[in-house]
């Protein structure tokens, strides 16, 4: 079993206990009273290279990474720092988060947030609603091809940004014929976990032109920005890096100062 899978069975398991505990329709009740959702897509538009900042405690690859005893802290320290959204892993076993940190930072922050997550039905839709998420990671190898083009359908149609991830061409082309506007490609192998930053430059020319493209995983500082913006990418997402750094404010801001940079206008679509 690949290491996606075993993340996969968790999540439909704990899924399963929460589904027994709220049923849709107060998820649903719950989504129709929280603030409308942000224009996501228009916060990774901008001129400048955007800067995706990731409340990220653990992962598989590396284990602990952060208590972040103050998840909401940090995304107010993000959001000061520049970053264009904020993702927060809501995925429990492997990454320690949960849907109370992604409530915490939606009360406290204005740009939008991302669900990051490992969403494989509806019902996660609505929660990352209920609790205030503008954007929704859609993992395309975790996908079937229906459920991709349901997953964005729905998505969409509750109000929220799917971001669609992919690690090869291959993926590219079922990312897009699904229908997404948003693609992100990640560097972190999902069957290895290593991290190869060449991923992006191979994969993103299959990206049609006018779709966001985001550069996923292993950006340590501007250097790593400068080199996805280089190569095509409209944002970064970054999660380690920052969440073990001492100034995360002042790790953001470094990186949307090398984002806005004017050289990096050339080139991006
Ligand atoms: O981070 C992992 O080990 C991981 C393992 C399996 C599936 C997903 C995983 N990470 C999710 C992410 O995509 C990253 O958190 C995100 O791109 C930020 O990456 P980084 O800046 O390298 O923490």
């Amino acid at each position: 079993m690949s290491v996606l899978d075993e993340i996969i069975e968790g999540v439909r398991a704990d899924l399963a206990e929460r589904q027994a505990r709220v049923s849709l329709d107060e998820l649903k009740e719950r989504a129709a009273r929280a603030p409308q959702a942000k224009d996501g897509a228009a916060a990774l538009r901008g001129e400048n290279v955007g800067v995706i900042c990731e409340v990220k405690r653990s992962s598989p690859s590396k284990g602990a990474l952060a208590a972040i005893a103050d998840p909401a802290g940090l995304a107010a320290d993000y959001e000061a720092g520049g970053a264009s959204v904020i993702s927060v892993l809501t995925e429990e076993r492997r990454f320690g988060g949960s849907l109370a940190d992604l409530e915490a930072v939606r009360a406290r922050v204005d740009i939008p947030i991302l669900r990051k997550d490992f969403i494989v039905t509806a019902y996660q839709l609505w929660e990352a609603r209920a609790y205030g998420a503008d954007l929704v990671l859609l993992i395309v190898a975790a996908l079937e091809q229906e459920a991709l083009v349901s997953l964005i359908e729905r998505a969409e149609s509750i109000g929220l940004t799917p971001l669609v991830e992919v690690h090869d061409e291959e993926e590219v082309q079922r990312a897009v014929d699904a229908g997404a506007r948003i693609i992100g490609v990640n560097a972190r192998n999902l069957k290895t976990l290593e991290v190869d930053r060449g991923t992006f430059a191979r994969v993103a020319p299959e990206i049609p032109d006018g779709i966001i493209k985001i550069a996923e995983s292993g950006v340590r500082g501007p250097h790593d920005l400068i080199a996805y913006a280089n190569d095509g990418a409209d944002a970064v997402l970054v999660g380690e890096s920052l969440v073990t750094g001492r100034d995360p404010k002042g790790a953001v801001a470094d990186l949307v100062a090398a984002g806005a940079h004017p050289a990096l206008r050339h080139g991006r679509s």
